[in-house]
């Protein structure tokens, strides 16, 4: 791929950047990102970005080639399907676009699971990762709302002749998953107001990069920031897989796209609706790494300006955030993870085996599924039937948890999916009293209803306790006994990849497997805790009622021997 200096081209745009204080450099396994050319003070402007730069579905000139309705179809198409069109649109106009400059600097391979083969995501096996990739929905979304529109504006989707800087065909399936991929790890989101003004309003170099707003800038930029909500500018977590759909909470198959999106629209206030997913070039050059970052993207004004947060040293990189995700998300969206040293206070929670590569990501996470809880408790069931269930009646059971699983949705205020972080606490709130809503009898469960309540997270009494610990236990066993590779394998191949280095796709996916176990095993033991303090508190309550019965019993004058047989 050719390479050009994309600050430059910034600079030839209307954009401004400080060229004494960053430059661009190569870093090891990272790609290129941004380094101080000189000491930075905190506060120091890098770069600034006029909002006709933004690249967005918004601001691309493809709409205009297209009948309304059409547009308005692609835009309904949802998330990202128009953004991704107008950027195989913009690649494809070569030097009659306005991004030419900065399309030509993105790049076209990836190390995301999207692009992994068969052999090498049988690695992942275990993780969630791989029912969230997303490709064959990707590629679905490409024959029903691309391909139609290729086909009926067969000039406007014609590349320019000066489009030669690409070796992948352009609007092709390859071109859409480059151009979703590109989205993905590149893209910002940014509240709407940004890219709603005339995109062709003022970019003079002044008014993106005079000194003057800089002094102030701090303080304004503090402003938008609070009153936008949400100008973290960071690479927004929320949103997920490569077919165009956020994919936030998991409904019961996870397929149900469609369903979501309809959701999503109807919610005057979702992000959806005040948030606009873009490109904002340059910006999307600095690299990230879990709590590196020293350097922070803001709105003011209809531009998107670089500043530092830190002082920077000259020679050190400079250092965006992707709001600090766990390594599965990382992997998925940008290709790369974070394996730092982790904290002695959490590797002192973990067995010596689990230590053994003591790095990873402390915002790792791994997600437990309703249906697998569910799973659980009808193996418990039949357990506690001895096996002795038929069909009918499994049914039948199934579809009072059914039911059960409906009115947690209802009345939880949850999802039905857990996400187990090392902080452990919050999955256990939600999933204790998951389970003690889909074990407890009919008449309490009819009772809460009538009162709209639902269980509480602790676990009280000796029985209760039991049944939901070992419930959840055989959830986490379950888990630990469908991963690709025991836990010990993988981390002797992870203590050994820095004298053997593994192939990057397995490294990652080992680095988030061993997370994995270790998150079980925090989960497990939090879970042994509370069983203990609740048989605890269940054999303290027993003693002191006995011991009060006994002094009732006293005080009237009784016995507390048996009274003997006449
Ligand atoms: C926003 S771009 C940053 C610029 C990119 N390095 C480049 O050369 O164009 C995000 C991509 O940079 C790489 N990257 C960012 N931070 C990284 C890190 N901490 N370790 C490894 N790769 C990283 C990943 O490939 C990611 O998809």
């Amino acid at each position: 791929m050719e390479q050009t200096n994309v600050l430059t081209w910034l600079a030839s745009a209307g954009g401004w950047y400080d060229e004494t204080a960053m430059g661009l450099q190569e870093y090891p396994g990272m790609g290129q990102g941004a380094v101080a050319l000189r000491d930075l003070e905190e506060d120091t402007l890098l770069f600034s970005v006029p909002s006709s730069l933004l690249l967005s579905a918004e601001h691309s000139d493809l709409r205009t080639h297209l009948s309304s309705a059409d547009w308005k179809d692609l835009v309904d198409a949802g998330g990202w399907t128009a953004l991704i069109m107008c950027m195989m649109w913009e690649d494809a106009q070569g030097e009659r676009s306005r991004w030419y400059g900065y399309m030509r600097t993105l790049p076209e391979r990836f190390d995301t699971p999207m692009f992994w083969s068969k052999d090498d995501l049988r690695w992942l096996k275990g993780t969630d990762i791989l029912s969230k990739v997303g490709k064959t929905s990707a590629e679905e979304t490409y024959e029903t709302k691309i391909v139609p529109l290729l086909q009926k504006y067969p000039e406007v989707f014609t590349p320019d002749s000066s489009a030669t800087h690409r070796t992948i065909p352009h609007f092709s399936v390859d071109d859409f998953h480059v151009q979703g991929s590109r989205m993905l790890s590149r893209s910002f989101s940014v509240p709407k107001e940004t890219v709603k003004p005339d995109p062709m309003g003022d970019v003079s170099m002044q008014s993106a990069g005079g000194d003057d707003s800089v002094d102030e800038g701090g303080a304004a930029i503090d402003d938008a920031e609070s009153e936008s909500g949400s100008a973290t500018a960071g690479f927004v977590p929320e949103q997920e897989s490569q077919d165009g759909e956020p994919n936030e909470s998991l409904v019961e198959d996870g397929n149900d796209d469609d369903e979501e999106e309809e959701d999503d629209d109807d919610d005057d206030d979702s992000e959806a609706d005040v948030e606009e997913e873009v490109m904002v070039p340059v910006a999307d050059i600095l690299n990230a790494a879990y709590g590196l970052d020293n350097a922070h993207l803001s709105f003011d004004d209809g531009r998107c300006k670089m500043i530092t947060t830190k002082r920077i040293a000259k020679g050190e990189q400079i250092y965006n955030t992707y709001g600090g995700p766990s390594n599965s998300y990382l992997l998925r969206r940008y290709g790369h993870i974070d394996a730092l040293p982790l904290p002695s206070v959490l590797l002192k929670k973990l067995s010596p085996e689990l230590r053994t590569w003591p790095y990873g990501n402390i915002a790792d996470d791994f997600e437990i599924s309703g249906q697998d809880v569910l799973e659980a408790v009808v193996a418990h069931w039949k357990q506690t039937r001895k096996g002795k269930v038929t069909e009918q009646e499994e049914q039948a059971y199934r579809k009072t948890l059914l039911e059960r699983v409906d009115r947690w949705l209802e009345a939880s205020g949850f999802g039905d999916t857990f996400v187990v972080e090392y902080d452990v606490e919050e999955a256990l709130d939600e999933m204790i009293p998951f389970v003690k809503l889909l074990i407890m009898d009919p008449a309490t469960f009819e009772a809460g209803r009538a009162k709209q309540k639902i269980p509480k997270a602790k676990i009280e009494g000796d029985d209760e306790a039991k049944q939901v610990v070992s419930i959840l236990k055989s959830v986490l066993s379950t888990q630990r006994q469908g991963m690709g590779a025991e836990a010990k394998a993988m981390l002797s191949a992870l203590e050994q990849h820095v004298t053997e280095p593994l192939p990057l796709n397995q490294y990652h996916a080992y680095a988030i497997g061993a997370a994995i176990y270790r998150l079980l095993y925090v989960a497990e033991k939090a879970l042994d805790e509370k069983l203990k303090a609740a048989v605890k508190t269940a054999q303290e309550k027993a003693k002191s009622s006995n011991s009060k019965k006994r002094s009732h019993t006293d005080t009237m004058g009784g016995s507390s021997k048996k009274p003997k047989a006449k």
